[in-house]
């Protein structure tokens, strides 16, 4: 058996676990990733890329079975779907992978399998994929819009439809676009420990490729490393792991020295940190999740970054806390959401979303806003955040809660990093006091936030 055979059924094993037991394709190939740490570098890149390519181009990869099998994908057992679909992505995207081997490999696992009956069909239509990849007739963008975004992208139906009632089809194109393209890792600069400029000088001298971010003076991107828990810095909490985006919010909140900050949702705890870090050891966050599991992730980054003024709380967002109404000077609520603003990262949720899903987490947002907002103090600041860009989990929501609630929303404008409101026109939304970050316009993850001000 050979090695690369041996990194295939890893593929196919994972592959598995995800679309049969509807596991999370990160948490799988990072479990291998530790169960086989022997593993040359060069062998985990194709792994992950290997698995992580198949599944967030799944539904082209399945369209592309379709046109040249005669067994519907639908139809194929699971074992045997899989095989195809790894197969046809090494055809279609890993050019280093020679075609012969793409196929004999896959006939081989398949007949590993238990499935000497199919190796036949198996080698037959990867073979007849393999001279026909440059030939496939994809929906037509003109006549058939939405097939062409689903198929070319692989992005169900429903979500394009959804986004079509809010985004033209080339704003949807170029976030899809987004999404398939490898980005850099942006971190966040511990600045109460170090500076940009040495944690620079320090991961370059490891090799990695770092550049500036974006918008936000504490971030930098970082590319060509291996695994960021053995990068320069990383043990002694030199940096966080953290989208541009995401690092909006603490800004955004308009942190004081000495501030209350309670964290309603903040496992496992990328915005209580960098308030933290805002505080500059005064002040202090409450920072909440819902399990001890949660809690303890949040624990482990504030040992790590070195805060003495975070605490973290097992706390139900929905249970009202009554010893902290009014107490706020800034509520946090990065409220759990679809994810559709991650899919460049987390490349299964795309699949796991259902209309009714997205129903009831538009739902839960508003409970939880319901019961936190009691605790922010008059003239206090309440910062709505979601990591997704659809419109019923974003500003339909607050305009709900500002129907509702004693609060109005108010101009970022003062708060952002001059270097992102310099680049926002006179239309931006941020003179409104809410902004979407959308993949492929902005530099970043899809993400959501809005200031409210209690009044
Ligand atoms: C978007 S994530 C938060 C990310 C976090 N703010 C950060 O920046 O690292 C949403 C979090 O909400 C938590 N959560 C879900 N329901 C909750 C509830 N009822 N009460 C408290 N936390 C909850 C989840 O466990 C998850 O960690």
């Amino acid at each position: 058996m050979t090695k690369e055979m041996n990194l295939r059924e890893l593929a196919l094993a994972i592959l598995m676990e995800v679309t049969q037991n509807g596991e999370f394709s990160n948490k799988v190939l990072n479990q291998t990733l530790s169960k086989y740490q022997y593993l040359a570098k060069q062998d985990r890149a194709f792994l992950s890329r290997l698995t992580e390519g198949t599944i967030e181009r799944m539904i082209e990869m399945d369209y592309i079975i379709n046109q040249y099998s005669n067994v519907k994908v639908n139809k194929l057992k699971p074992v045997i779907r899989n095989i195809l679909r790894l197969g046809v992505y090494q055809i279609k995207y890993m050019d280093q992978v020679p075609v012969s081997a793409a196929c004999n490999e896959s006939v081989k696992l398949a007949m590993k399998k238990g499935f000497h009956n199919l190796k036949g069909f198996v080698n037959g239509v990867l073979r007849t994929i393999s001279r026909e990849v440059e030939n496939i007739a994809y929906p037509s963008k003109i006549a058939q819009p939405i097939s062409y975004l689903s198929v070319v992208y692989s992005m169900p139906e429903w979500i394009i439809r959804n986004w079509l009632e809010e985004f033209s089809f080339e704003t949807i194109e170029k976030m899809l676009q987004c999404s398939l393209t490898e980005r850099e890792t942006t971190i966040r600069c511990n600045t109460n420990k170090t500076t940009t400029d040495e944690l620079r000088k320090g991961l370059m001298s490891q090799g990695v490729l770092v550049g500036d971010g974006a918008y936000v003076e504490e971030a930098l991107r970082i590319s060509e490393y291996d695994s960021v828990q053995r990068l320069y810095g990383f043990t002694n909490g030199l940096f966080q792991v953290q989208d541009e985006s995401s690092m909006m919010v603490a800004h955004a909140a308009g942190i004081k020295k000495d501030d209350l900050i309670i964290d309603v949702c903040a496992a496992p705890g990328g915005k209580s940190l960098h308030v933290a870090q805002l505080l500059e050891g005064t002040g202090s966050v409450i920072a909440c999740d819902l399990t001890e599991y949660k809690v303890d992730l949040i624990k482990q980054n504030v040992e790590r970054l070195g805060y003495t003024n975070v605490e973290p709380r097992v706390q139900d967002a929905l249970e009202l806390d009554d010893t902290l109404i009014d107490k706020a000077d800034v509520v946090i609520a990065d409220l759990p959401c679809s994810g559709l603003g991650v899919i460049g990262k987390k490349n299964d949720i795309k699949y796991n979303v259902t209309p009714e899903k997205q129903k009831d987490l538009a739902q839960l947002q508003r409970n939880i806003l319901h019961v936190v907002q009691h605790y922010v103090k008059k003239g206090g600041t309440l910062v709505y955040s979601t990591c997704t860009v659809n419109r019923e989990e974003n500003l339909s929501n607050v305009e709900w809660f500002v129907d509702r609630y004693d609060f109005e929303l108010e101009s970022l404008r003062a708060y952002l990093p001059e270097r992102f409101v310099k680049r926002e026109g006179k239309e931006s939304t941020i003179d409104k006091g809410y902004i979407n970050f959308i993949p492929g316009i902005y530099n970043t993850d899809g993400f959501f936030l809005a200031r409210l001000v209690k009044k």
